[in-house]
């Protein structure tokens, strides 16, 4: 069986783990990692690969799995499908999934390759969730309460303000799907605390909900990657009433978003040129293996 060859793009925490979810995926092998250091201070876990600036150094890659900030994928996105490599991304600003999406799709057909977007676990693979308990609670409420826990991308968010120089965004769940932001930061020398203050509750990921921001000495000292989610759904199938669904998970956050980059990777090799979002792949296709023995085993 040929391996499918996947770069990692940027290597911080999702992409850290997504070179352990390649090395542990049977069907993949690790065409290189892309860093904006190149080899410059190349960790020693990373000794086996290529480790360069530009994709382009890299030989024959399928896909290319982007674990940069969700801020740069579209940039990443368009330059690598036009080389007519699938990307895959885990995007998570809810509110501009759709336009990524027109706009990648675009690019994806361009370059004869595919793009699956959105690809963590919320937005990912809850979407899935989502989408199964509504199709069979056609009508009805799905509430979605987060953590306690640390949200990857508020934190990257605060993490890109000036003045900023580390930070850690908890998402704490106050009830029916709604949150409270407690974020922590720590400061550059000089940094005015109000000031980041106020970028932080101005900011698309924080605007409409509640947010509170505090100064502390190290973001290190309290950093836990858990989080998880409880989502429900209470609706009506048919005509009757009182339909009651649960799912729950604690997690570690960079390593499951890892994992579900590295499923869709797999499925971007099955899909017709465009871009993707979760809901839109056939679940089979996550899956590594013979179909008739997967029939078998899951249907
Ligand atoms: N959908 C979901 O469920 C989830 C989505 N996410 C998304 O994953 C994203 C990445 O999270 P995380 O791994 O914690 O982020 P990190 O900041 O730890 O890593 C991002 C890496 O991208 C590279 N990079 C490329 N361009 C830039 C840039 N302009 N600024 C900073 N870094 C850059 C860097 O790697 P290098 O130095 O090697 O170039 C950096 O280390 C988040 O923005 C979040 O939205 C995360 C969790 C869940
Ligand atoms: N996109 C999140 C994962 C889902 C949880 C969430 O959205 C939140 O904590 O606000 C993340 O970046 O960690």
């Amino acid at each position: 069986m040929r391996k499918i060859r996947a770069a990692v793009v940027g290597y911080g925490n999702i992409g850290q783990y997504v070179v352990e979810a390649l090395e542990a995926a049977p069907d993949f092998e690790i065409a290189g990692i892309v860093r904006r250091s190149g080899a410059e201070n190349k960790p020693a876990e990373l000794e086996a690969y290529a480790v360069v600036k530009d994709i382009k150094e890299l030989k024959d890659v399928d896909v290319a799995v982007l674990a940069t900030p969700t801020r740069s994928v579209e940039k990443y996105a368009k330059e690598i499908l036009a080389m007519g490599i699938n990307t895959v991304d885990s995007f998570d600003i809810h509110t501009q999934i759709t336009s990524l999406r027109r706009s990648l799709d675009e690019s994806a057909k361009a370059g004869k390759a595919v793009a699956i977007i959105s690809a963590g676990w919320d937005p990912g693979s809850d979407s899935v969730v989502r989408t199964l308990l509504e199709a069979i609670a056609p009508k009805g409420i799905t509430y979605t309460n987060f953590g306690p826990g640390r949200s990857m991308g508020h934190s990257v968010a605060v993490r890109a303000i000036d003045g900023v120089k580390d930070a850690l965004s908890m998402t704490i769940p106050v009830g029916t799907g709604i949150h409270r932001r407690m974020v922590y930061v720590e400061l550059e020398e000089g940094a005015d605390f109000k000031t980041v203050e106020a970028a932080i509750k101005s900011d698309p990921y924080f605007v409409n909900d509640e947010t509170h921001v505090k100064q502390v000495p190290c973001v290190d000292d309290l950093n836990d990657v858990g989080h998880g989610v409880n989502l429900v759904r209470k609706g009506v199938s048919g005509k009757t009433h009182n339909q009651l669904f649960e799912f729950d998970m604690k997690i570690n956050n960079p390593a499951l978003t890892a994992q579900v980059l590295v499923c869709v990777a797999r499925a971007s090799m099955k899909q017709q040129p465009g871009c993707y979002t979760m809901i839109e792949v056939p679940v089979i296709d996550l899956l590594c293996g013979d179909r008739e023995e997967l029939i078998a085993h899951l249907v």
